[in-house]
């Protein structure tokens, strides 16, 4: 595996831009996943507690024998667990599952405005980032008008937002809104569950560049400087998703891939989602 760049969040924590998704592995297949991409030198990984899978990716860090420090885990308060209590006991059961004190990142899953209390939960996540049990703090698909709220009745400004980006969903108006707010973008389904592989313009730039479909569409989301964890239960794919930092897309590339946009979601509108 190459080596992987990190991105220094708002708060000076590092993060590697390129990690290990695990949604949709069930649990039984998740100690043995997430050690395949921890083999291969992922050092990064992205769970939530909705995956239902923390414990099995808990049992991976400690089998792997890998240095706690040399580590990155992302976890996400799930929906219905806005209110404070709620909050607590479920950021409690997340640690306990993973086996570890302290995560480096905790999210927000979704906003849901119109069941939940946004603002309430995030409240709690800074009172976790405070007491010093998590490195850093952020929401996942938020939208604009989301962050704006929380950031007018809080004090910490979220490290990141994750939310759904491939070539045929930009984002480029929430991509903007985090930069100008030094919100790191993190790329959730960066190839789109894998519909974006057989996109005639991603196939015919990979045939050009001697690559993959799912490198050229992981080194676009890269290039523009979001932070991926393609998921993968299939050694060699983990491998092949690794293979991102020996080669560049050119500018035309770039745009060739960006144009592919149609606004097009795999998961909920945020707005949508309760
Ligand atoms: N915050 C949020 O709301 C969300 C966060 N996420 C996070 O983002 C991660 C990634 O997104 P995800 O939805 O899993 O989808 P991805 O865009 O990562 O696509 C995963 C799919 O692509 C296939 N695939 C992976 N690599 C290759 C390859 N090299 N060639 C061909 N097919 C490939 C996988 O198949 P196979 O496994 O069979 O090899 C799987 O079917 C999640 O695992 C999760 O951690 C995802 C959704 C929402
Ligand atoms: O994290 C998640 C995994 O994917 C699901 C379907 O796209 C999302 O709803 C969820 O937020």
């Amino acid at each position: 595996m190459h080596a992987v760049p990190n991105v220094t969040l708002n708060n000076g924590v590092t993060i590697p831009q390129l990690g290990f998704g695990t949604f949709k592995i069930p649990p039984a297949d998740t100690r043995q996943a997430t050690l395949t991409a921890l083999e291969v030198g992922y050092r990064h990984i992205d769970t939530a507690e909705m995956y239902g899978n923390e414990k099995e990716v808990g049992d991976a860090i400690r089998d792997s024998g890998i240095d706690r420090d040399d580590l990155f885990v992302t976890s996400k308060l799930n929906n219905g667990l806005h209110e404070a209590a709620a909050a607590r006991t479920a950021f409690d059961q997340t640690l306990e599952d993973l086996g570890l004190e302290q995560l480096d990142l905790f999210l927000i899953h979704w906003p849901r405005p119109r069941t939940g209390n946004f603002v309430e939960a995030w409240q709690t996540l800074e009172e976790f980032y405070r007491a010093g049990r998590v490195r850093a703090i952020g929401v996942s698909n938020f939208k604009p008008h989301h962050v704006r709220r929380l950031m007018e009745n809080s004090v910490v400004t979220p490290a990141v937002n994750q939310i759904e980006i491939h070539p045929y969903l930009t984002q480029d108006d929430v991509r903007a809104f985090n930069a100008e707010h030094d919100i790191a973008t993190e790329a959730w389904s960066p190839l789109a569950k894998g519909t974006v592989l057989r996109d005639p313009v991603i196939v015919r730039i990979a045939d050009d560049r001697g690559r993959t479909p799912a490198q050229v569409t992981l080194r676009w989301a890269l290039q523009r400087g979001d932070i991926v964890f393609p998921k993968s239960v299939t050694r060699e794919r983990v491998q092949e998703n690794s293979l991102l930092f020996d080669f560049e897309l050119s500018e035309a590339d770039m745009a060739e891939i960006s144009a592919l946009n149609r606004d097009e979601r795999t998961g909920s509108d945020p707005d949508e989602n309760g």
